[in-house]
């Protein structure tokens, strides 16, 4: 390897910050299924007000680290703090700071867009529930739908109601698995104008999952690459692309993927 890895595990420049500007910290993160290990041994640490892209090929963990975050997935092994808290041991302090949004957890389908939004907003103990439901449905082009049940949108419609639920608590830290997948490029690009903004308002802290390399290079301070569960790579997107001798994210992604170019002898081989 002849350039070093940016150190996700902390221990170097990040390492001096204080906790207190740590808004999420994984050390020897590993989940198993059976015989397939779907994340291991995963270390990094993530700055309060940043956005953080997570990058990876299919099946190479990025949803499982994401759910651990989440506390919906038991770890096998490592630690999870997220603003301080140990999230095995003592999640339910913190979860009413933290919320996220993925394709792959569905609302209940009867419910309609506005039963759904206040069952959330009463999970996290709002006041004033359906002022914040008008609120967040406003902000997110939901008025004319807030009538209608969950299973009866499109998918561009559900993913937007699913923002709206990661963002009914204004949550500090916010987890976000492929949050524009199916929707359309003009709505796509408004849901990112929105993140952006909240994540300005409220100084929040965002892991981004996502496959959309544009997306990536536009919202993100940092990315994590992910390949078979293992971190291979770390850097500002304009750094990985110098690094990789590239002109934009998605052709390092690639060679990360297949191996090639600068990957051949940039990237870790995988777990020790
Ligand atoms: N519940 C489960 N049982 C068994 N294996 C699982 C389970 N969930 C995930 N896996 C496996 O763990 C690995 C990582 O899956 P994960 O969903 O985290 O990948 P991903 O990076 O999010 O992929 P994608 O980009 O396709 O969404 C895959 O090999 C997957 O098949």
């Amino acid at each position: 390897m002849d350039v070093p890895l940016t150190d996700h595990a902390g221990s170097g420049p990040a390492a001096a910050d204080s906790a207190h500007h740590i808004a999420v910290k994984v050390r020897g993160l590993t989940k198993r299924y059976g015989a397939v290990t779907a994340v291991n041994d995963v270390s990094f640490s993530i700055r309060r007000g940043s956005v953080t892209g997570l990058l990876g090929g299919n099946g190479a963990g990025k949803t499982t680290t994401i759910a651990m975050l989440m506390g919906l997935v038991l770890p096998s092994g490592g630690s999870i703090e997220v603003l301080g808290v140990d999230m095995l041991r003592d999640r339910h302090r913190v979860l009413h700071r933290i919320n996220f949004e993925s394709p792959y957890v569905d609302m209940p389908m009867r419910l309609t867009v506005r039963q759904n939004l206040t069952v959330f907003a009463r999970l996290y103990g709002l006041d004033r529930v359906a002022e914040r439901v008008a609120d967040i449905a406003g902000a997110l082009d939901l008025i004319h739908l807030l009538d209608r049940p969950c299973g009866k949108l499109s998918a561009g419609q559900k993913t937007r109601v699913s923002l709206a639920k990661a963002l009914i608590n204004m949550p500090e830290v916010l987890l976000l698995d492929e949050p524009t997948a199916s929707l359309d490029p003009d709505t796509a690009d408004w849901v990112r104008s929105h993140i952006e903004d909240y994540r300005h308002s409220r100084d929040a802290t965002i892991l981004l999952a996502s496959h959309n390399m544009p997306e990536v290079e536009r919202m993100c301070d940092r990315v994590l690459m992910m390949k078979a569960g293992v971190i291979v790579d770390d850097g500002a997107p304009e750094d990985l692309i110098a690094r990789y001798g590239r002109t934009n994210l998605e052709d390092v992604f690639l060679d990360v993927a297949r191996g090639t170019g600068r990957a051949a002898s940039l990237v870790r081989a995988g777990p020790p």
